[in-house]
């Protein structure tokens, strides 16, 4: 009886030295060994350990091959262990987040932490190698980060397949929803001369616009919002169908219709990037593909004025002289205003190519966007469905779209001038633009009616204008026609025209 307590002593005492007498050969070689043995003798170590351990190990660095990029499956393990090792890692690191007002946490370098799946447990730990040379005596150490993950054999099936695919997806999703979003702009400006040259500049993309605030008919707006969340739910089906995954919006409509401000809501809605394509300042074809080709999915590239952006014209049938003679005036007359020289050598052919062509595949989730205040200027090539699918036109303020305004501006869902405004917005034509203007409050003084009341002033006065007009117009078809006839009208025989 007297024997277990001392047998146990015994291998207490036996197992406390061999690993007293470890960490003391240990310390020597750290100590002592050039860096090569140690290497060696840390390597050798753990091929014995493995052999006898039933865990398995898999390690996902953050470099791979390519120095300049970080690997997709790094960062989106990353993520994924951002969100999920907040509430239990004990060691936590804080960075400053998307919209710098808050602190993102994540796990510490050599912190543990425990996940699990399909009531298999698992460990994540975050370490890092520090290379001990260095490519200049000046440069700081190079650290080389990874990611370890440790479960029991049994598991390694679903593991190795079901879980890491499961937190490369959940990583990317956790990505994409906290990314901060970009604007591009491919506008000459001050390049980097350096490999890192890229052929878009962006500053952060914060356009508060949203569907919710955007004054359209209600069923246009759900069923432009049903388009869109349907695209970008589509994956698996463009890929059945042998389709690239992207879809062409044409929006065309007078200005200040909410054209632009539709483009930032669609941003908003699915969380995309916008590149804002300057043709203008594109070179050639080749460019506008290398251009292309930078962009990343998730993205809305952008074309505004697609009418004065180039001479697209080129396999448009011929117009008439004078109207010919007008469109160039016009189009030499915005490339003046823009600065622009107009020396872009992009042809229709190229744009077309851009839109559709084998390069427009890469990626894959993305909007192109054309707008327009001249629907009828553009080459039908350009606008096609297929490249062009869907065709929406803004137009001007409806009172569903006034209610809208009323509401996000002056938070009046109801008031008793509104049916004066509904009233006199079936007779003239006002844009979104204008309504918003004139709900602005002008001083602090300015109270809803007054907004309300400024509104009604500016839809009388524009009422006025268009019946001077239309009578302008009358009297000058019927100068026009009495001119035609031969014959010099009298006052008399002109009334009874107008009249007619
Ligand atoms: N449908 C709308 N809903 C809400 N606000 C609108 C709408 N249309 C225009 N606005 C307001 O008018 C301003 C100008 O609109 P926007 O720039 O979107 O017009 P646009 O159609 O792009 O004009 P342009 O053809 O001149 O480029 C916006 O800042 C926005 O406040
Ligand atoms: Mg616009």
């Amino acid at each position: 009886m007297e024997m277990v307590p001392s047998t146990m002593t015994e291998m207490w005492t036996t197992m406390g030295s061999t690993i007293a007498s470890f960490m003391f050969i240990w310390a020597i070689i750290r100590q002592y060994c050039p860096y090569e043995l140690r290497r060696y003798f840390e390597k050798y170590t753990h091929t014995i350990m493995t052999y006898f351990s039933p865990y398995i190990k898999i390690s996902i660095h953050e470099f791979t091959g390519d120095r300049l990029k970080r690997s997709e499956a790094y960062v989106a393990v990353e993520a994924y262990l951002s969100a999920n090792s907040s509430k239990t890692a004990k060691r936590l690191k804080a960075e400053m987040g998307k919209d710098s007002n808050n602190l993102v946490l994540s796990m510490d370098e050599y912190e543990k932490v425990t996940d699990e799946f399909r009531g298999a447990k698992v460990w994540w730990v975050a370490s890092k190698v520090v290379s001990a040379t260095r490519p200049m005596a000046y440069y700081p150490e190079q650290e080389k980060r990874y990611y370890r993950l440790t479960f029991h054999k049994r598991y390694r099936e679903m593991i190795t397949g079901a879980y890491l695919e499961y937190v490369v997806k959940e990583g990317k999703e956790i990505r994409v929803r906290n990314r901060q979003r970009k604007l591009y702009t491919n506008s000459p400006g001050y390049k980097w001369p350096s490999y890192k040259q890229t052929m878009w500049s962006h500053i952060v993309f914060e356009h508060p616009a949203t569907f919710g605030t955007m004054a359209l008919e209600p069923d246009k707006k759900k069923e432009i919002i049903e388009d869109l969340v349907t695209f970008s739910e589509s994956k698996e089906f463009y890929a059945r169908i042998g389709k690239a995954w992207k879809r062409g919006y044409l929006l065309y409509g007078p200005p200040g219709t909410g054209k632009s401000t539709m483009i930032a809501a669609m941003a908003n809605l699915l969380n995309y990037d916008v590149y804002d394509l300057e043709l203008t300042a594109v070179k050639d074809n080749t460019e506008l593909r290398k251009l292309l080709i930078e962009t990343t999915s998730k993205s809305i590239i952008v074309i505004e004025d697609i009418d004065c952006s180039l001479d697209l014209t080129g396999q448009r049938k011929k117009k008439g002289g004078k109207a010919m003679a007008d469109d160039e005036k016009e189009r030499k007359e915005v490339k003046e205003e823009s600065g622009n020289s107009g020396n872009s050598k992009v042809t229709l052919s190229g744009l077309l190519n851009f839109i559709d062509g084998l390069w427009s595949a890469c990626g894959g989730e993305r909007l192109i966007v054309f707008t327009t205040n001249y629907v009828e200027k553009l080459d039908p090539a350009l606008i096609r469905r297929g490249r062009m699918d869907k065709h929406i036109e803004l137009s001007y303020c409806g009172f569903e779209g006034f209610k809208v305004l009323a509401k996000n501006y002056l938070k009046l869902e109801t008031h008793p001038l509104f049916d004066a405004i509904d009233g006199l917005m079936k007779e003239v034509k006002i844009t979104p633009a204008d309504v918003a203007e004139n709900l602005m409050p002008k001083s602090p003084l300015d109270d809803a009616e007054k907004c309300l009341w400024s509104l009604i002033q500016a839809l009388e006065e524009a009422k006025e204008e268009a019946e001077a007009e239309a009578e302008a117009a009358t009297a000058k078809k019927v100068v026009e026609q009495s001119q035609d006839g031969g014959g010099v009208c009298s006052e008399n025989c002109m009334a009874e025209k107008a009249s007619e």
